[in-house]
């Protein structure tokens, strides 16, 4: 019997043992047999383990970035999978109150393990992961410090962070108002100078001044940074950052002046609604003038403004450093979708039966490959660019603690690009995982409606994406301006090849000719050159450069994307240049690299033409060889996902379970609803029951 025929006898046979644990499942409930006896310890995606042409630990490695960071993540993962005070399967259940509650009493417990445990940062950040909740400690530890951190004079970091790093106080970071978002220029709520009292008055003047939806404000907070406008002398002085405390240290009732509370339900159920994103008015509050994070600007006693050799940009850098950590979130958010409904499409079996022997696995469906496995390069691919992210900001970090601020400014461009590219793909690629599943990827039990609506706020949150492709097309633009006499460097260093990638065209002849790393890149670069130089030139006709930016805002943020995806292509192949250990690791990576590219190029396949880089012919071939890819991702699907090491608590899904063993799963949960507590519904002899007996001679309907 050759290899084949051996892989369709033992397929044959785990459907069997899948439908006998259904059966057994089925008689479980109302014919009377017993339930334990589904298939518990059976794989039933071993023989897709068995395809796979890689070593499994070592892409673990490779994904984790190192040894000690999977050992950690592997350590903490494990943590929480196996403390009952983590169960979150009820959450979508929950009642607002009760929600909340319960998500007070995991940070508490969270925070416990921490202390007893004595947990490192980096540990505290996986132990967070894993928790998979939503709470106001991500505000506090992650924009409420890094604040203070970022914008506090050292006197002012002595003093507040040894507090909050204790958590004697709890921050979070009130920027947004009812109003303004995104113009934070436009903030209302002021912080006028009192020379009298060398104090600020912090007040809201409108009602679109009100501080609304910071994370953490509405219930937990006793601290915030408050950003607002700085009123000194009369005179406006820019938008600054406060300490102001919200909440009594003693009983937590609103000090004088202060009105907070919770800004209401959000999109879904559980989801984000474990956040208490709030609402905050100052009726003319009074703080301390030590209280204004002073590193950018001071105000002096006598209530002169000291502006110091800091850019005023600055205050922006929490964002900076947020938006950095989103983009690494994306990875872990998009993987686990992917994960989900990789392992799915394995199971689940539509058409195709041949001679009465299984239906075809949906993951075998080409369709289903198209779909899927881009999805799976991407969680890749924003690993790898979120690894280098993460390294240009630790380096920005240290070049500003040096006062060296030259490279804030592409800093900035790329951590907003990258978030905005990053998340709206992964906002897209978890419905579409959803979607993959079928009809089972909507119940709640498939894990995926709560991520999805725990995801898509990231796409809003620390700057709207569209505004933040914006602020790229601006970097974009200037470089271009700039070229005459000034040497692109870093991501834009391709721009100093602008000539050339004006002129040349691709050369590529075969779709083998798409395997190379060298025509890929040129490809993407020649793409994105031609697009902020064609936005250049546009912009060059207008008189009112502002007015010419406004109006051709949407083809600036077609450039800002195309430069992003060239960053995300250029760092996954620099990435595979790297010592890549591991039985056919850095093959398989290899694949899920052009795969990347290449569906890009596919899927914006207009651009590359429009701009006269491809020709239809070398598109096509593209895209041939994307399908050729495909079939080289397929064998290895199951241990890409595998590679992730989600624990099925992480995963939170009967249907992206280790084992594969979803019907029984899907069977039993069903029973578990509280609805299915009893046979008659409450409400049926009040309202159904009464339909059913009533005598209507005739209906009208
Ligand atoms: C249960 C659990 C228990 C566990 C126990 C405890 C465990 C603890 C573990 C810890 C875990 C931590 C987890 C951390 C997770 C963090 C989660 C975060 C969740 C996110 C919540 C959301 C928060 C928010 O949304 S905060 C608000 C964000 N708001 C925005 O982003 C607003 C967007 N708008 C802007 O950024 C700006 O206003 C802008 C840039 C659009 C316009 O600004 P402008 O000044 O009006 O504009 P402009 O003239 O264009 O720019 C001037 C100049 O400045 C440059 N610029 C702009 N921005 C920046 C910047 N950020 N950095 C540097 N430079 C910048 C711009 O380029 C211009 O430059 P030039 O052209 O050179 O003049
Ligand atoms: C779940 C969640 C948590 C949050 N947590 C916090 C927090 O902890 N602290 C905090 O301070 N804030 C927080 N926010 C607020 C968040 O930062 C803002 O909502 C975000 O910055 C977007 O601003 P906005 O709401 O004003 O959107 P708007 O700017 O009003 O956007 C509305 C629409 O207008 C478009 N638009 C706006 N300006 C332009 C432009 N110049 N050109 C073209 N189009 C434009 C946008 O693309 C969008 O389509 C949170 C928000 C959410 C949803």
């Amino acid at each position: 019997m050759g290899l084949s025929g051996i892989s369709l006898l033992t397929t044959t046979y785990s459907l069997i043992l899948q439908h006998q644990s259904l059966l057994l499942c089925l008689r479980a409930k109302g014919f009377g047999l017993d339930l334990k006896k589904d298939m518990e310890g059976v794989d039933y995606l071993s023989d897709e383990r068995k395809k796979a042409q890689f070593d499994v630990e070592a892409m673990k490695i490779a994904w984790a970035g190192s040894l000690e960071a999977f050992q950690l993540s592997d350590r903490m993962a494990k943590l929480v999978a196996n403390d009952p005070a983590f169960e979150k399967f009820t959450r979508p259940m929950l009642g607002r109150k009760e929600l909340i509650k319960n998500t007070l009493r995991k940070a508490a417990h969270g925070w416990k393990l921490i202390v007893d445990l004595r947990l490192t940062e980096e540990e505290a950040k996986w132990l967070r992961l894993y928790i998979d909740e939503p709470a106001y400690t991500d505000l506090h530890w992650g924009m409420f410090i890094p604040a203070i951190e970022g914008q506090g004079t050292e006197e002012q970091k002595k003093k507040w962070l040894p507090l909050a790093k204790k958590m004697q106080i709890i921050g979070c970071y009130a920027q947004t108002e009812l109003g303004h978002g995104s113009n934070v220029q436009g903030l209302e709520t002021t912080a006028t100078f009192d020379p009298q009292t060398d104090e600020f008055i912090m007040h809201s003047p409108t009602l679109t001044s009100s501080k609304w939806w910071p994370g953490g404000l509405g219930k937990a907070s006793t601290h915030a940074v408050v950003y607002a406008r700085l009123i000194v002398g009369g005179e406006f002085h820019g938008v600054h950052g406060f300490i102001v405390q919200l909440r009594s240290l003693d009983d937590h009732s609103p000090l004088p002046g202060v009105t907070v509370g919770d800004i209401g339900m959000k999109f879904g159920n559980g989801a984000y609604n474990t956040m208490d994103n709030g609402v905050l008015r100052f009726d003319h509050v009074r703080i301390p003038r030590d209280q204004m994070l002073m590193r950018v600007s001071q105000v002096t006693r006598e209530g002169k403004i000291m502006q110091s050799d800091v850019p005023r940009q600055l205050i922006y850098g929490t964002m900076v450093y947020v938006r950095q950590t989103i983009v690494a979130d994306a990875s872990k958010a998009l993987s686990r979708a992917v994960c989900i409904a990789t392992r799915y499409s394995a199971i689940r079996r539509q058409f195709g039966s041949r001679n009465g022997g299984p239906e075809t696995q949906v993951i075998d469906y080409k369709t289903q490959q198209s779909r899927l496995f881009p999805l799976l390069a991407s969680a890749y691919a924003f690993r790898f660019v979120g690894e280098w992210l993460k390294w240009l900001y630790t380096d920005v970090k240290e070049r500003l603690a040096a006062n060296d601020f030259s490279t804030l400014p592409e800093a900035h461009a790329c951590t907003a690009g990258l978030k905005s590219l990053t998340t709206s793909f992964t906002a897209d690629g978890i419905e579409e995982c959803r979607k993959l599943c079928g009809g089972h990827g909507y119940l709640v039990s498939s894990g995926l409606p709560e991520l999805f609506a725990v995801y898509i706020p990231a796409c809003t949150y620390e700057g709207d994406n569209v505004v933040l492709l914006l602020q790229v097309a601006r970097f974009l633009v200037k470089t271009v301006s700039e070229l005459g006499y000034k040497k692109p460097v870093g991501t834009t260093a391709y721009m100093g090849r602008v000539a050339s990638l004006m002129q040349n065209n691709c050369a590529v002849q075969t779709a083998e000719g798409w395997l190379n790393p060298g025509a890929v890149v040129e490809a993407f670069e020649s793409r994105a050159a031609r697009m902020a130089v064609r936005c250049g030139q546009q912009l060059a006709k207008y008189e009112n450069p502002e007015e010419g930016f406004a109006e051709l805002s949407a083809d600036l943020v077609e450039a800002s994307i195309a430069h992003c995806q060239l960053i995300v292509v250029s760092k996954f192949i620099e990435k595979l240049q790297q010592d890549i250990p591991g039985k056919g690791v850095k093959q398989t990576l290899e694949v899920l690299c052009y795969v990347y590219a290449l569906f890009l190029l596919h899927k914006h396949q207009g651009d590359f033409l429009a701009t006269g880089y491809l020709t239809p012919k070398q598109a096509s071939l593209a895209n041939d060889q994307l399908r050729t890819l495909y079939s080289k991702v397929r064998p290895n699907a199951i241990t890409l996902v595998d590679s992730f090491n989600y624990t099925d608590h992480y995963l939170g899904s009967i249907l992206g379970r280790y084992d594969g063993n979803v019907y029984p799963k899907l069977y039993e949960a069903a029973w578990k609803d509280p609805l299915n507590d009893s046979d008659v519904v409450d409400g049926f002899y009040e309202y159904v029951q009464p339909i059913l007996k009533q005598k209507l001679r005739t209906a009208k309907l």
